[in-house]
């Protein structure tokens, strides 16, 4: 790079030519003051270092933009959220069908529906889709340079045109204009100055940040290196796309680094908020540090939260804890939608306090719910005799399944003479959850042509008896299709918690290439396909249960037992509590609200809507105090409740 000095070399004459030289004589110098001409070219030179500079950040950014780490996730994203419109539109065709009672229609659009949740982004598709797009972009990027540099030759060569070549001047001109205004937005150098300033300026000190507050001492190592980059935000962030965003002085707390970002101009805290990887990368945040954008207090401001610390948490599982755990960054409860489910980890990763949860939750759970626990290892029913069925033995095994199949078919039956989708649990036939321990065992046991044929009776439960109000969830192991999970079952078992997996293809089975249940730690830790939990979440911190005397102090319970259809409880015992509470709630008016139900229920709206549209009575509009009010209707509930004394 050219500086004042330079000028006295270059202002360097010969005083006499060296032809002319007299014999003997050494050539003198005499310096003198640089002609305009050299001026000239001295500043064609620092002209010259604004126009590679500018050229330079614009190939920084070129390439960042076509390798960009979260391309291959973008395209991931695309993938899935179009899987997920798919689904979204075949369920919605499918309510139709419902409500018009096409049965073959609700059949084939069941099927497709059942295929779109099984369809997940191939990892071998989305590498050619990555590789795709990054070539789309190397094109787009190269496609102005390569025409400014090779168009001119080739209109010289092919048509004998000489402007065209007035396009390389104009780009140079172009570039140095860029390069300079690169330099004095950096604050590298005035406008008047010369360009020995276009030197990067040096990076404040780490653990000096802008405005550091107090806050910020008892930084970590870490934490004290993301400061130091928060410090130099202007010029790390500088050619990213963030233009108009300011941080105010970060903070620390026991999450870990909260700063408020200012936005003006044209970003917007919106707009920023899907910029979140490249202040990441202005950032250098190390690729296992979470970081997440939140609105502000203010309209123009975002919170950019750094993760960097786990909170200490109480995480023992006691009645009343809601769902399975919690999100390890927000420490928001994880409730999963109910269902059959999948559970799967390796050996002592939290599979067995897992299912202690589960079925502890379905003991205490408002609604009427029994749970019946399949443990052919058996070691750990004892803590559960007196609360739930348990069976160890293959006798007992295949005795409480032929009392499922009876019972689902009762159910069947029941569903289709009071002209309902979903079966309404009540005391006397509850929501069972069947949970069935080392599901690689129940594989090995089973032997069809001895009779021991327990997949074959599994099955139907994993298919039909979701809406019969009985869910199987499936532990094991092996997340491995055959030896671990039956393939009947697999294909229905789209809801998944994972735990931490033996290794890659134990993960890529069971969830897919884009998670990476095999980097989480041992004990509790987990991901989950369902509950609107996606691969970019934080790890669920599963609820401890791992206390025998916790679960010996849980209630006992009738264990579930299937009553013959003729031993059950008369009608009207049997309207489901929901129903009988919105009747006696509705008695004398038009209509009951929702929350109304929940609240005399003690139940959760979503719980009650389900209950409700399960013995079809749907949300509708009426009038109450002359105010129009949404809930449901008394005529509607009365319907509903004479299905039953049919
Ligand atoms: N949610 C949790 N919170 C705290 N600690 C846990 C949790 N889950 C598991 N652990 C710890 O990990 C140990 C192993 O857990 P667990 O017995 O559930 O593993 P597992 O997957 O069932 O293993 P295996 O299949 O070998 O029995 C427990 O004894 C407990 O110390």
């Amino acid at each position: 790079m050219p500086d004042q000095d330079d000028t006295i070399t270059m202002g360097v004459v010969w005083e006499a030519g060296a032809s002319e030289a007299p014999r003997g004589r050494e050539l003198v110098h005499v310096p003198r003051p640089a002609p305009a001409a050299d001026r000239l070219r001295a500043a064609a030179a620092t002209w010259n270092t604004y126009a590679a500079l500018a050229w330079s950040r614009r190939w920084q950014t070129a390439e960042a933009y076509v390798q960009d780490p979260d391309l291959y996730r973008e395209t991931v994203d695309a993938a899935r959220e179009e899987i997920r419109r798919e689904r979204a539109q075949v369920a919605k065709k499918l309510d139709k069908a419902r409500m018009r009672k096409d049965e073959a229609q609700v059949r084939l659009l069941s099927e497709q529906l059942q295929d779109l949740e099984r369809r997940a982004p191939s990892a071998l598709k989305m590498d050619a889709l990555t590789l795709k797009a990054r070539s789309g972009r190397l094109a787009r990027q190269a496609a102005v340079p390569a025409a400014i540099t090779l168009g001119p030759v080739a209109a010289l060569a092919l048509a004998g045109m000489w402007w065209p070549l007035l396009a390389w001047p104009a780009a140079w001109v172009w570039l140095a204009v860029q390069g300079h205004g690169i330099a004095v937005a950096e604050g590298a150098v005035s406008a008047a100055e010369a360009p020995a300033a276009v030197e990067p300026a040096a990076a404040p000190p780490p653990g000096a940040p802008r405005g550091a507050s107090s806050d910020s001492v008892g930084a970590s190592e870490q934490e004290t290196a993301i400061l130091g980059h928060l410090a130099d935000w202007d010029r790390r962030s500088a050619g990213r796309g963030l233009d108009g965003v300011t941080p105010a002085p970060p903070s620390l707390d026991s999450l870990g680094i909260r700063v408020v970002l200012a936005t003006s101009g044209r970003m917007t805290p919106e707009k920023l908020g899907k910029r979140l990887p490249e202040v990441r990368a202005a950032l250098a945040l190390p690729r296992g540090v979470r970081a997440d954008l939140s609105p502000g207090d203010v309209g123009d401001q975002a919170v950019l939260r750094i993760r960097t610390r786990t909170p200490e948490r109480d995480m023992t599982w006691r009645p009343g804890r809601a769902g399975i755990g919690v999100d390890s960054d927000t420490g928001r409860p994880v409730v999963l939608p109910k269902g059959r489910m999948l559970i799967a980890g390796t050996s002592g990763a939290g599979k067995s306090v897992l299912l202690r949860v589960v079925m502890a939750e379905a003991l205490c759970a408002a609604e009427p719910t029994a749970v019946v626990y399949i443990d052919p290892k058996g070691e750990e029913s004892g803590l559960w005799r007196g609360k739930l069925r348990c069976a160890n033995t293959v006798d007992e095994i295949l005795a409480v399944l032929a009392e499922l199949d009876a019972e689902s078919d009762e159910r069947s039956a029941i569903m289709q003479q009071r002209r309902v989708s979903s079966w309404a649990p009540t005391e006397e036939r509850p929501r069972i959850v069947v949970v069935v321990d080392e599901g690689a065992e129940i594989v090995s046991m089973d032997a069809p042509q001895d009779d021991v044929d327990l997949i074959r009776r599994l099955q139907p439960l994993a298919t039909m008896g979701r809406s019969r109000g009985i869910d199987l969830v499936w532990a094991t192991q092996k997340p491995l299709l055959g030896s671990g999970i039956p393939s009947q079952l697999n294909g229905v078992m789209q809801d998944k918690v994972v735990l931490k997996t033996a290794g890659r293809n134990e993960n890529n089975q069971v969830l897919g290439a884009d998670w990476s249940s095999h980097e989480l730690e041992l004990g509790g830790s987990a991901l989950a396909n369902t509950g609107g939990r996606g691969p970019d979440q934080a790890p669920i911190q599963v609820w401890d249960l791992s206390d025998d005397a916790a679960v010996l102090a849980l209630p006992d319970a009738q264990p579930w037992a299937h009553r013959p259809a003729g031993k059950q409880p008369a009608e009207p015992e049997g309207i489901p509590p929901v129903l009988a509470a919105a009747l006696a709630l509705s008695e004398g008016a038009r209509g009951v609200t929702g929350p109304e139900i929940a609240d005399g229920c003690g139940l959760d709206l979503v719980d009650v809507q389900e209950a409700l549209r399960a013995v079809g009575v749907l949300g509708d509009r009426f009038t109450r105090d002359g105010v129009q009010v949404r809930g449901y209707r008394r005529d509607a509930l009365e319907e509903a409740s004479r299905r039953y004394a049919q």
